[in-house]
């Protein structure tokens, strides 16, 4: 059998390179996977810096990962859905399926949810991974496993979009040009509005939103949320408001700015996973009969319709990919994402050959910009 090398958080700012057993199928109803590429989300790097999201605490050696695409190499007695050799992207989180929220179709909300890359579970930069195969989705021909590596992050977006409720037409403001915001302002277009407005504090993020699928952009300013929201209405010719606004940034005064942005009677989804606790304008959610929904990573129907937006050709993830590396350059990978350097950046499964090195060479004014904006902070 091939390698099953992982790539192991033991603690804050400490990886090595494992070679652990090849996972053996729990139930006749699970796959086995060979991982092939795998993007890196803001949550893994914050475990490798922080070695903890919440309450979600890494106290034992924890394989980090979670935006998978792999092959299947075998499958369990009951499989009808995939066969070997078929390309999947890899749904990461698996619920109960018996609690009230698993029942009621939002199994994403399961407490007892096990989420590859969340304490204490391991993650998917290895090489093989068993899943079940409902939570297996086959690629079509047209889409690459690269592609099916960010079909994860593309998800979340969709949910995101969902919780928002866009109609043809809406005008949506996106705070927050990261992976998540851009893909959101992808999706956006894609469920048809025909305003989408991205939001950073900084520009050479808002220069790629422009070009991937914003329809306008807006450098936030360091004014009060009210004369932010007014600056940003009239640059991006809003009138009274937004039919939406989503926050992808976790920032508090990108949320702030947002109720302010939102039209009487709008949606404000909240996307981005920043400070636990912020001071929130209440206020105006009051006045002007917002509603405010959440959003937690994705649930029924989600990888299905973001894999369809791709094959489709109606959502591009291939613009959001810098590079690839080969799995020995994981921990560099991380850093490159650490320090701003790239959008998305995939690492090769151990057993996958990469043919052609990734562009490292690095715009240094991109990247001072990107370095003294920080984020939100990851969750
Ligand atoms: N809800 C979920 O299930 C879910 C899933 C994945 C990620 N997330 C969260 O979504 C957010 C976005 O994820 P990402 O990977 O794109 O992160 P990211 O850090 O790459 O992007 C955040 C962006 O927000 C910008 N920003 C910071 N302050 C801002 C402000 N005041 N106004 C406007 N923009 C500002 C940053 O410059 C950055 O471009 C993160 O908070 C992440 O934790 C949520
Ligand atoms: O895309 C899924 C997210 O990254 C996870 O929910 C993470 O933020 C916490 O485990």
């Amino acid at each position: 059998m091939a390698s099953n090398l992982s790539f192991v958080l033991n603690k804050p700012n400490d990886v090595s390179f494992e070679e652990r057993p090849v996972p053996k199928l729990q139930s006749p109803h699970d796959v086995l996977v060979a991982i092939n590429y795998t993007g890196i989300c803001g949550s893994d790097v914050h475990y490798w810096q922080h070695g903890a999201i919440g309450h979600f605490v890494v106290k034992d050696p924890m394989v980090l990962g979670h935006e998978s695409a792999g092959t299947v190499v075998e499958v369990g007695a009951q499989v009808t859905t995939l066969q070997k050799g078929d390309r999947v992207a890899l749904e990461p989180g698996y619920p109960c399926r018996r609690c009230s929220p698993c029942l009621s179709g939002h199994y994403n909300l399961c407490p007892d949810m096990v989420f590859a890359a969340t304490p204490p579970y391991d993650g998917t930069l290895t090489g093989f991974w068993a899943a079940p195969s409902d939570f297996c989705f086959k690629l079509p021909d047209n889409v690459s496993l690269q592609e099916g590596a960010l079909i994860e992050p593309l998800a979340v977006a969709v949910h995101i979009v969902k919780q928002a409720r866009v109609q043809p037409g809406q005008s949506v403001v996106i705070m927050g040009a990261g992976p998540v915001g851009l893909l959101c302002a992808a999706v956006a277009r894609a469920f048809g509005a025909t305003k989408v407005v991205s939001v950073d504090i900084v520009p050479a993020k808002l220069e790629f939103a422009q070009s991937y699928a914003a329809t306008h952009t807006y450098t936030s300013q360091r004014v009060s949320a009210e004369e932010n929201a007014r600056a940003l209405l009239a640059a991006a010719d809003l009138g009274s408001g937004a039919d939406a606004v989503i926050d992808a940034s976790g920032a508090e005064p990108s949320i702030q700015t947002s109720l302010h942005v939102v039209r009487m009677g709008g949606t404000y989804v909240q996307g981005g996973m920043g400070k636990a606790d912020i001071n929130f304008p209440i206020m105006a959610l009051c006045l002007k009969e917002v509603t405010a929904r959440g959003s937690f990573r994705y649930g029924s129907g989600d990888y299905k319709l973001a894999i369809e937006l791709v094959a489709a050709g109606r959502v591009d993830v291939k613009a959001l990919v810098n590079g690839v590396v080969a799995f020995k350059d994981a921990e560099e990978a991380f850093k490159k994402v650490k320090e701003g350097q790239v959008i998305k950046i995939l690492i090769a499964g151990p057993n996958e050959k990469v043919d052609a090195g990734m562009d490292t060479s690095v715009d240094e004014k991109k990247l001072k910009e990107a370095q003294a904006a920080g984020s939100g902070g990851c969750c």
